[in-house]
């Protein structure tokens, strides 16, 4: 069983970081389970703390002691720790015969969490993630619903319901095998809630949502990873507070040396994009941890997931690193391409947007200015990768009840692609193999998109190794990328 027990109240009052990591320890390395609700509280408050404009300058601790914190005093833990476990015992007043859960469990556990929520308040806001903002401002984020239905489950003593999480959504498994599984809280913006049902079978499992059945299912000490990546060190849209953003750091640092974060690429990706703001001393460094986050996802989803490589774009981006950028961009692109395009799907669309019509023109306008030698413009697998990069998007469209493309995007690519010469253009060769798909190869070598899925029966077909290359114009080219590459030629 879970719990506070004396050796970790022995830890209080908590004045520093240091404290806070020996407490994960305490709860993450002994045998029984970590107590979510345990640390949700804690971070929750010292976030709280340490953010919230009202009381930041009241701070009350010793500054010149190393990392230290606002004094944290064990009964503020206790007093809410005590009151969770009340909401949930009362509210559920279950005979604790069965040792799986049920999903009438399941669900009125979310009854409680929801049916107490603030009527209406700002869903996206800061800080909404934690145990902490439900039990003091009986507000919750989409993640932070699902975090508590879990923490709830595991204070009623259910140890079989676990999180799982998508790249943009978060459900529940349950039940003898793990196999059953449940909405728990909402998703988006005027979507009505399917609390209590099963993920989607229908046209939602091939959104991006939905990552292909490929969800991250989540340990305990996965959870307490979730938890710890959603702490927010925003105090507002320009600065972070300091001591939160190391406390997250130090969590995952922990987390990833215990190896709780082999299975949970965004983890590895939160810490490489910590990593690269101030690096800790012997330590991977952020280009191995963006790596290891592809890797990762690579082995235990079946690649299916987008973020590790716009994660490693968006690193190779800022440091100047562009020919990178654009093969991991092309890498994400040919994730999204194997998905229908859903309404569901606005979160991974912007990001795909902002590279295309944000990011890339900004590499353009930088590397035509004449002043860099080795400019990407001469590159022919920069092409290459682009044009990967654009037609994974336009497949991305196809067969999608939902458009994907129009004008806006025209212009920026047409833009883009001009700037590289004909000379360069011609040295890629648009190869395709019997099953339709296209491969962009360079003179010497090739390198081709190796995911001869066919998005309707969502088979690998076989064939795709006995193929039979023939140079082709780039006439086979998704219709939208044809036209739009027509335009410039
Ligand atoms: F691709 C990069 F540019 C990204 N930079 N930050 C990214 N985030 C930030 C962290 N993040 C996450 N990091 C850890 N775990 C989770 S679980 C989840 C879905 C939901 F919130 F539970 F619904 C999101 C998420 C979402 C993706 S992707």
């Amino acid at each position: 069983m879970a719990g506070f027990r004396d050796i970790d109240k022995a830890l209080f009052p908590i004045k520093n970081i240091n404290t806070v990591l020996q407490l994960f320890r305490q709860q993450l390395e002994d045998t029984c389970e970590p107590d979510l609700a345990l640390l949700s509280i804690v971070v929750g408050i010292i976030e709280n703390s340490l953010t919230s404009r009202s009381n930041a300058a009241l701070q009350v601790y010793e500054p010149f002691e190393q990392n230290s914190l606002p004094l944290l005093e064990l009964d503020a833990v206790e007093t809410l720790y005590d009151k969770f476990q009340n909401i949930m015992n009362t509210a559920v007043n279950i005979n604790k015969s069965k040792s799986f859960a049920t999903r009438d469990l399941v669900k009125r556990v979310s009854d409680v969490i929801w049916n107490s929520l603030t009527r209406s308040y700002y869903k996206d806001r800061a800080h909404l993630q934690s145990l902490y903002s439900y039990l003091t401002g009986s507000k919750l984020d989409c993640f932070g619903v699902a975090f508590a239905v879990v923490a709830g489950c595991q204070t009623l003593g259910y140890n079989d319901v676990h999180l799982a999480l998508s790249e943009d959504h978060a459900w529940v498994v349950f039940g003898e095998h793990g196999t059953e599984n449940a909405e728990v809280t909402w998703h988006g913006k005027g979507n009505e809630d399917k609390r209590g049902q099963e993920i989607g079978k229908g046209v939602s499992s091939r959104s991006w949502l939905y990552v292909n059945n490929k969800p991250v299912i989540c340990t305990r000490q996965m959870e307490v990873a979730a938890l710890v990546s959603a702490i927010n060190p925003s105090l507002n849209s320009t600065h972070d507070a300091y001591e939160v953003s190391l406390l997250q750091q130090e969590l995952l640092w922990l987390l990833y040396d215990l190896g709780h974060l082999k299975k949970y690429p965004m983890a590895i990706g939160n810490l490489g994009d910590l990593e690269e703001i101030s690096s800790k001393e012997g330590k991977v460094p952020c280009k191995t941890l963006f790596e290891e986050a592809i890797v990762s996802a690579r082995r235990y989803y079946n690649n299916q997931h987008v973020y590790p490589y716009t994660y490693q774009g968006g690193y190779f981006y800022r440091n100047k690193m562009y020919k990178e950028a654009f093969e991991s961009w092309a890498n994400a692109s040919d994730v999204i391409r194997l998905y229908n395009y859903s309404r569901d799907d606005e979160e991974i669309y912007k990001e795909f947007l902002e590279i295309a019509n944000e990011l890339i023109p900004h590499i353009m306008k930088v590397e035509s200015s004449g002043f860099s030698a080795n400019t990407i413009l001469k590159k022919p697998e920069c092409f290459a990768n682009l044009l990967r990069f654009y037609d994974g998007i336009c497949q991305w469209e196809e067969g999608s009840a939902t458009p994907v493309l129009h004008i806006g995007w025209a212009k920026p690519l047409v833009n883009t692609i001009s700037k590289f010469d004909a000379d360069v253009r011609a040295q890629v060769n648009i190869v395709c193999d019997k099953s339709g798909e296209e491969k962009f190869s360079k003179k010497n070598g090739s390198y081709f998109n190796n995911n001869n899925y066919d998005k309707e029966n969502g088979s690998h077909n076989s064939d795709a190794s006995k193929s039979n290359e023939t140079d082709i114009s780039a006439g086979n080219f998704h219709p939208s990328l044809e036209a739009l590459t027509a335009a410039c030629s």
